[in-house]
């Protein structure tokens, strides 16, 4: 790639030439209060503070050198929002969200849900609650840049990415905050807060406030004037905004302790990081100050949490030298950037992970059966330009006739989808590519039982660099199959689970006349051998077929990708049109963030407007609002983008001629799979005829 080509690509993440601000540790009243709230509460900030930073806005400042091991910060046990140290303590458990029951048998989901309700009940004590000072030194709603709080407008900017689709999962509660906030509201907050009004509440209540003419800046709330007119509903809809609110907080500045059965200390990990998990002896928490970390990638990360339950206490452990004025970082775990910003309102500008994309079941269905199309619509052409292969072709249809007509018996016993199986393949007369509806489902089977596919909504990655996971190899290899090659896979799939017997005589070599699956009276193949190629005789037949499995798979990963580029998930923009007004938007201007998110409007520390922001009287100006708006409008093109160059680069890494049996058609076993190193230069013959040539590397992924 062209020197100008490479810069104008990574355009949108060169911050401007501009000189970004120093970092600034002068404290807004809110936050003096807080540190002054700390040390009440026994919390010791040793060598660190509260720091403001041109690229992450507000975050932990070194105040002098630390070195690994320094413990730079210890929080008590009782100086942490839990959903049992909070005020609803009681009321959770009664209403089933708290106490042992609840975290023996919880989801993950749940019990962040009763860490929400926790916040929310703190959050309605206003000043009387024992956390307000640090409560009030969080960010609104809006700062937390939550999408939460995204106008329709906005999110429509992330339609067809992973985050909006994440975001707006209906039904996963493995996901993390905050999805599902929703269908939370209505079955969990709602009912609980009905139960217990004292905790939906607006500190003040939501007359004195709408009196005083306090600005609801949280929430886009046109049906506001009509609540007015109705008590009852402007609490309903305060209480809401105050749950979006603590649900954000939650999604963005919350940690999960414990997690393991250890004596140790418990690491602890952002909740979102991923190591302390979800369930199973975990808490859910608000940690003072530990959220005060901004996130770096895992191996720029210069602390670790760890919980000691013995001493009752909570540490940040420093793991690197930082200088005095630097900023000390987290890690909230190898996030790409669609997760980054769908739970903590963010992008990076550089990525070292994700930034890749997922492909959902019903894509790779639509884009195999494409690969079956083309495959089998060029095996005409070749057999309408060669009779000599008419009389072989005919045997090969008959057999496919007879294997789908023996489908029934060969089909999964324990499948949950047994009444899928009265439907028969003979009443359809299935055109070029197509394969009937039971013929998906037990491809769909094939692949549940080999834990390739766990359920219809289940995702395949795609790396960034176009790479695409081998599970998804897998899945696009068995959907793209000729419905014989499948039935010979699937004849050796029942024949070693014992759905056949060998010892019946059904496959055995006198009785099998009917050649019912396939087997051409030989003895069948274990999965493995047919899946690997093992004992693939080097005839031109055998090579043909492996050839032609290779092909379905580039074929159907191409058609995934620009499927999914013109008519599927992004039908609205192409790349092009996406980077030419990320340009239009500019680069990132230092300081901009704070300007416009974190600390937005509260962080003009010298001007009066923080004063203002926090007696409640300030209004965002309309450039506050143009600043916010474009700065996300930024992040949602970046996930954008980089969503839609992963799908180009599977193309073109599908597409290109170097491309070896092992890349396409990888082993089945996970410990068959050989990791290459990423970038080892992998040599074809096209290598040494195009790419070295051209002074192209071909890389390994
Ligand atoms: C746990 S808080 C960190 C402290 C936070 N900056 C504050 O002012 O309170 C997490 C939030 O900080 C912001 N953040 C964290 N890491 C960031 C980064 N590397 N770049 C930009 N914003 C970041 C995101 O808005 C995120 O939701």
């Amino acid at each position: 790639m062209g020197k100008r080509k490479a810069e104008a690509r990574d355009a949108y993440v060169i911050v401007s030439a501009e000189r970004p601000p120093p970092p600034s540790h002068e404290l807004s009243p809110a936050e003096k209060a807080y540190v002054k709230w700390m040390k009440r509460r026994g919390i010791v900030l040793n060598g660190v503070g509260v720091g403001r930073f041109p690229r992450t806005g507000r975050g932990c400042v070194a105040t002098r050198d630390i070195a690994p091991g320094d413990v730079l910060v210890s929080v008590p046990e009782d100086a942490i929002i839990t959903a049992e140290t909070s005020v609803a303590a009681d009321a959770l458990t009664k209403f089933g969200l708290g106490g042992d029951e609840m975290s023996a048998e919880a989801s993950p989901r749940l019990e962040r849900e009763a860490l929400v309700l926790a916040v929310l009940a703190e959050m309605s004590r206003g000043h009387e609650s024992d956390f307000a000072p640090y409560l009030a030194a969080l960010p609104t709603l809006r700062a937390t840049h939550s999408p939460l709080a995204w106008s329709g407008a906005e999110l429509a900017e992330l339609e067809g990415t992973s985050a909006l689709d994440h975001l707006m999962q209906m039904e996963d509660e493995a996901l993390e905050l905050p999805s599902m906030t929703a269908e939370h509201w209505r079955h969990v907050a709602r009912p609980f807060l009905e139960a217990n009004p004292e905790f939906a509440r607006a500190p003040g209540g939501v007359r004195r406030r709408r009196d005083a003419g306090e600005d609801d800046d949280d929430i886009d709330d046109e049906e506001g004037d009509e609540a007015d007119d109705d008590e009852a509903d402007a609490e309903v809809l305060e209480a809401q905004k105050m749950y979006l609110h603590a649900a954000a907080l939650v999604a963005g500045f919350s940690f999960t302790l414990g997690g393991d059965d250890d004596d140790d200390d418990d690491d602890a990990s952002d909740s979102e990081g991923g190591g302390g998990g979800g369930g199973g002896g975990t808490t859910q928490a608000m940690v003072p100050f530990w959220d005060m970390l901004n996130h770096a990638s895992p191996l720029d990360a210069s602390v670790r949490l760890t919980h000691d339950p013995d001493a009752r206490e909570l540490r940040m452990v420093a793991t690197k030298r930082v200088p005095a004025g630097a900023e000390v970082f987290n890690t909230y775990g190898p996030l790409g950037d669609a997760e980054l910003l769908r739970r903590y309102g963010f992008t990076l500008r550089k990525n070292p992970h994700g930034g890749g994309v997922e492909c959902g079941v019903r894509e790779l269905m639509a884009a195999a059966s494409m690969a079956r199309y083309t495959a089998e619509t060029a095996e005409i052409h070749r057999f309408a330009d060669d009779p000599e292969d008419r009389d072989a072709d005919d045997d090969a249809d008959d057999s496919d006739e007879d294997s789908d007509e023996d489908s029934e018996s060969d089909s999964d016993s324990d499948s949950d989808d047994d009444d899928e199986d009265d439907e028969t393949d003979d009443e359809y007369d299935l055109g070029i590519g197509e394969v009937s509806r039971k013929d998906m489902m037990d491809r769909l089977r094939w692949l549940r039982r080999r834990g390739i596919l766990s359920n219809s909504r289940d995702k395949f990655y795609v790396s960034r660099t176009g790479r695409p996971s081998v599970a998804l190899r897998h899945a696009v290899r068995v959907l793209s199959m000729h419905r014989f090659q499948f039935g010979v896979l699937r004849a050796a799939d029942a024949y070693e689970r014992g759905e056949r017997d060998d010892q019946t005589g059904a496959y055995s070599d006198e009785d099998d006349e009917d050649d019912e699956d396939g087997f051409g009276g030989a003895k069948p193949m274990t999965t493995s051998q047919i899946w690997d190629g093992a004992g693939v005789d080097d005839d031109d037949s055998d090579l043909e077929e492996r050839q032609d499995q290779m092909s379905r798979v580039a074929v159907a990963l191409v058609a995934l990708a620009e499927t999914a580029l013109t008519v599927g998930r992004f039908p609205t923009a192409s790349l092009r049109v996406d980077v030419k007004r990320l340009k239009q938007l500019g680069p990132e201007r230092a300081g901009e963030r704070a300007r416009a998110g974190l600390g937005g409007w509260r962080a003009g520390i010298k001007s009066g407007a923080v004063k203002r922001a926090e007696s409640g009287d300030h209004k965002p100006s309309w450039r506050d609002e143009e600043r916010r708006a474009m700065h996300r409008a930024r992040m949602a093109l970046v996930v954008r983008i980089r969503e839609k160059r992963a799908l180009k680069a599977m193309a073109a890494w599908a597409r290109h001629p170097c491309r070896s049996e092992e890349d396409l058609l990888p082993p089945l076993r996970s410990s068959d799979v050989v990791e290459r190193k990423a970038g080892s230069k992998v040599r074809g013959a096209c290598c040494e005829r195009d790419c070295e040539r051209e002074g192209r590397t071909c890389e390994a992924n």
